[in-house]
Order: structure tokens, then C-alpha cells, then sequence
């Protein structure tokens, strides 16, 4: 079965990977095209556009980041909606939102192509082995003829009626998860700030009646630090916002995740300017303070870039991925410098 698949970030690339090594014929696009690459090691086939890849897939997958992306893979130039038509289908696995799920729908039904909303619960780790929730909506023939892909992508698939459907269960799921994080972060800090061992939280949770996946899989990562992102913070934020506003217009009060929404709100505009702070440090002449000698080097990561700077030479290497930066033996992150260097150039 040939399958197209549309943007290879960190759940497309997984599903693609997946569906190739379960013997589909996949053609892969991403905007940024070299991302394209290590699936091609694979066996995969580029597709230069969304248009090239539909033109030549009776399938095209897309898992794309926000309803901005969605929308613009379909209704721009090159986009999906210059070759979808009959015989043809369209299934977008994104999480976006049901009007958003509802206007690509109608394009491309309107030109005779089927449609198919499925959104995914679980992340990361599930999307490498097949272990995804598929929530379907939309053309039901099309969910039929896609199950052998749906079966080597997920556990489970739902098919929840018309168009919309699936993306409102996605972001009902995704507001409890998201209210639960906040709930499991504040718990984790208040055991620890009240002198309890964190660690003995997470085994009393693990036992009890609220023990889950998530806190089991979270929590030892969180207490080490560890927040190399499965789900990134900005996709959780988006999902709040939109299952928001999903509240809005059925009048439904939750003043649960409004506040969680004001966390990750909160949390995202933090780390940004931050980012962007040391991008633009890095590729201006490198002069520091002398007081910066204490922290000799720093990394962080910033849109696949991973920067290492060394304080005493003031010289910077760059590295366009975890495992490349990894194999030039560059460290961890360490936000404690990263926090210096902005004090620094504020004062
Ligand atoms: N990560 C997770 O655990 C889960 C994520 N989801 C949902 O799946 C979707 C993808 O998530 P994830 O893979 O984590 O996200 P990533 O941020 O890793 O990848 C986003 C993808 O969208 C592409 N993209 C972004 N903007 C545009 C645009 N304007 N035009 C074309 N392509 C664009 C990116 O391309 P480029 O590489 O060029 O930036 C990339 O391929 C999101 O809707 C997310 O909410 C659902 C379940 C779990
Ligand atoms: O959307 C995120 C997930 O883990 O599910």
C-alpha cells in the first residue's frame, strides 16, 4: 500500500518510520525538506510538495503542528488541495480543532477526495511503537480502507461519526491531561519544599488510586530534570487554548483548565524569549563578561539547533540535532548558565 505522509516532526517522523518498516511504500514531505532525509534511509520516497506527494498517493497522511499548518499545507500553493479529487484521500492526524478539521473537510470533499479527521492520543514513545489511540471522524469508507495503516500506528482505533468529532474527544483528552501535569508538577514541588522525599510520591501515586502511565513515565524524568520534550510544551499549551474555547461555545464552565492554560501560558512565554535571547548571542561576535569564566560552556537547544559555547575561547559550535551534538560530545543542557548570560546582557 503506497501511503504519503506530510510533516516529520517529532510524532510524524515516528508514524512514518513505522508505517515503512510494516512494508507500506511511503513518500514523505516536511517543509523544512531535509528533515526528509533520514526516512529516505529507509526506503522512503520526497515528495518536493504536498501537491507532488498527493499527485502520486491514493493516501495522504498529514501530522502537522497547529490549525495554522494544517490549513496552510491544504489551501496554499503546492498544497494538498491542487491534486486531492476523486479516488483520493486526506486524513489529518493533527490536533487541531473542529472548525479548522471542518473547513479542510469541505475542500476537500469538494473536489469528490475523502476526508478523515484522526487525531492520536499518546506521544512520543507509542508513535514509535505502534502504540497510538486513533480517534477517526469523517468519511467512513476512507477509515475502512485505512485500517491496515491505523492497525501498524495504534492499539486502538475509534471511528466517532462526523467530521469534528474526533478532534473534540483529542482535545477533551488533552485538557485533562494537561490539568493533571499542572496538578503532578505542583505536587511534586510541594512534597519536596515540605521536606517529603519526591521519589516516595511518586511510588504512594503509583500504588494508589490515581496511579497512571503518565506520572509513571513523567516523574522520574522530572525529578532528574530531564525535560527533552516527547510533547512539546507549546502543542499542550494549544490543545488547552482550543479545548478552551471548545468550553466557550458549549457554555461550559472550567476553571480547572483556564488556570492550567495560565501555567503553560505562562511557562512558554518564559522559555521563548529566552531562546531567542541566546540565538541571537550566538551568532553575534562572542565577547562575554569575565564573570562568565565560571560557566565555561553552555548548550541549549533552539529550533534543531544545538549551540555549545565556550566562555574561555568565546568560540561556539553548532550541531542541527540531538544525535549529531551527542557524537561531537557536546554536554547537556545547563539553563543555570543560560540564566547568567541573560542577566548579563541586561545589565
Ligand atoms: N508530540 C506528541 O506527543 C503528540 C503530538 N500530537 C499532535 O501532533 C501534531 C504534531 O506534533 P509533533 O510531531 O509533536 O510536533 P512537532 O513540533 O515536532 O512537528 C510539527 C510539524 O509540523 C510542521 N509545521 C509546522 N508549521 C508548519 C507550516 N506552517 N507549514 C507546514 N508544516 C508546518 C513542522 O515542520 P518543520 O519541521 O519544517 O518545522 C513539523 O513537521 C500536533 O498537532 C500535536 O499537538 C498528538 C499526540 C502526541
Ligand atoms: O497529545 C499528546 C498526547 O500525549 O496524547
Amino acid at each position: 500500500m503506497e501511503v504519503g505522509f506530510l510533516g516529520l516532526g517529532i510524532m510524524g517522523k515516528a508514524m512514518s518510520m513505522n508505517l515503512l518498516k510494516n512494508g507500506f511504500k511511503v513518500t514523505v514531505w516536511n517543509r523544512t525538506l531535509s528533515k526528509c532525509n533520514e526516512l529516505v534511509e529507509f526506503g522512503a520516497s520526497i515528495g518536493e510538495t504536498p501537491a507532488q506527494v498527493v499527485k502520486k498517493c491514493r493516501l495522504t497522511i498529514a501530522m502537522l503542528s497547529d490549525p495554522a499548518a494544517a490549513l496552510s499545507v491544504v489551501f496554499d500553493k503546492d498544497g494538498v488541495l491542487e491534486q486531492i479529487g476523486s479516488g483520493k484521500g486526506y486524513i489529518d492526524m493533527s490536533t487541531v480543532d473542529p472548525e479548522t478539521s471542518s473547513k479542510i473537510s469541505q475542500a476537500i470533499t469538494s473536489t469528490g477526495g475523502a476526508f478523515l479527521e484522526a487525531p492520536v492520543s499518546g506521544s512520543k514513545q507509542p508513535a514509535e511503537t505502534g502504540q497510538l489511540v486513533i480517534l477517526a471522524a469523517g468519511d467512513k469508507g476512507l477509515y475502512e480502507e485505512s485500517i491496515p495503516a491505523f492497525d501498524v500506528l495504534g492499539k486502538k482505533s475509534f471511528f466517532l461519526g462526523q467530521v469534528g468529532n474526533g478532534a473534540k474527544m483529542k482535545l477533551v483528552v488533552n485538557m485533562i491531561m494537561g490539568s493533571m501535569m499542572n496538578a503532578f508538577s505542583e505536587g511534586l514541588v510541594l512534597s519536596e519544599r515540605s521536606g517529603l522525599n519526591p521519589h516516595d510520591l511518586l511510588d504512594v501515586l503509583d500504588l494508589g488510586a490515581i496511579a497512571n502511565p503518565m506520572f509513571r513515565g513523567k516523574g522520574p524524568a522530572m525529578l532528574k530534570s530531564n525535560h527533552s520534550p516527547a510533547f512539546p510544551l507549546k502543542h499542550q499549551q494549544k490543545d488547552m487554548r482550543l479545548a478552551l474555547a471548545l468550553g466557550d461555545e458549549n457554555a461550559v464552565s472550567m476553571p480547572v483548565a483556564a488556570a492550567a492554560n495560565e501555567v503553560l501560558l505562562s511557562a512558554s512565554t518564559r522559555i521563548d524569549p529566552m531562546y531567542r535571547t541566546v540565538m541571537e548571542i550566538s551568532f553575534c561576535e562572542l565577547s562575554f563578561p569575565s564573570g562568565l569564566a565560571s560557566h565555561r560552556r553552555m548548550l541549549f537547544w533552539s529550533r534543531l539547533t544545538w549551540i555549545d559555547i565556550d566562555a574561555h575561547s568565546c568560540q561556539f559550535r553548532k550541531a542541527n540535532s540531538f544525535k549529531k551534538a551527542r557524537s561531537m560530545g557536546l554536554g547537556d543542557l545547563d539553563f543555570s548558565a543560560v540564566y547568567e548570560i541573560l542577566k548579563m546582557t541586561k545589565d
